[in-house]
């Protein structure tokens, strides 16, 4: 296996009894900023759960940084943090603060380290204020900001948002685009965003429309978001 940088899909195949939920021949995606876009139930969420081992697939191979998902699953998801789209299921510690701790279990021993880590973290998303509230009486927008913090306190190489703006309100939402933006550009970090948000959409280096478990274009936003209200005609 190489040590190439990015992510690459071998002829992968994922079934489910007896349907093709997602088939991808060849996939190899380098650039910072990708979005995926198209109808419910065409394949979105389980190509990001590819990425990171959440889902194996039926054939081929998934590799990250050149380690197999499969193989590598727990290097892979050091590297490339999930960030769902129902917030509350990530959050498991009575306030945000714990939660971000907990995230550090493994890799940082010391429990004042941790502590000073995880207030970084919350500050540099502007949500310190949250850090010893209560995480089940937050707004879903404050649950999402403090469910990214849990996997940027990790320092992913690679971060995978699955429908991130679904429950913010506009201007949660942009603040949420503009920090995880801010984040990716200071750390370099790759984004792969999967959403129905098409301005959101836009703001991509790169836009894959998954439908019926295939990619049936990929390219430059503002051309794929187009095939993609072409083929959505009702
Ligand atoms: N664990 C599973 N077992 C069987 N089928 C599944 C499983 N998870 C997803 N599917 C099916 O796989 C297909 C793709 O689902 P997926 O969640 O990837 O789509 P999506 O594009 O993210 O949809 P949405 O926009 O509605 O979130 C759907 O037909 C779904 O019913």
């Amino acid at each position: 296996m190489t040590e190439a940088a990015g992510i690459e899909f071998t002829r992968v195949r994922v079934v489910a009894g007896d349907r093709l939920l997602l088939s991808i021949p060849a996939l190899q995606l380098t650039e910072p900023r990708i979005t995926v876009i198209g109808p419910n139930g065409g394949g979105k969420s389980t190509l990001l759960q590819l990425i990171n081992g959440l889902v194996e697939p039926t054939e081929g191979f998934v590799s990250v940084d050149g380690h197999d998902t499969v193989d590598h699953g727990r290097a892979v998801r050091q590297s490339a943090g999930f960030v769902f789209s129902s917030p509350a299921a990530q959050l498991v510690m009575p306030t945000p603060l714990e939660d971000v701790e907990l995230s550090l279990r493994r890799t940082v021993r010391d429990s004042s380290a941790r502590r000073a880590a995880a207030t970084q973290c919350l500050t540099e998303l502007g949500i310190a204020d949250l850090a010893d509230r209560s995480s089940q009486e937050l707004s879903s927008g404050q649950q999402q900001l403090v469910a990214l913090a849990t996997v940027l306190v990790l320092k992913p190489r690679i971060l995978l948002l699955d429908e991130p703006t679904t429950l913010l309100d506009l201007i949660n939402a942009r603040r949420f685009i503009q920090q995880v933006e801010a984040l990716g550009q200071r750390q370099k970090i790759t984004t792969i965003t999967a959403t129905h948000d098409l301005d959101l959409a836009a703001r991509a280096d790169r836009t894959l429309l998954v439908q019926g478990g295939r990619i049936v274009a990929d390219g430059p936003p503002e051309r794929v978001i187009g095939t993609y209200r072409q083929h959505s005609t009702v």
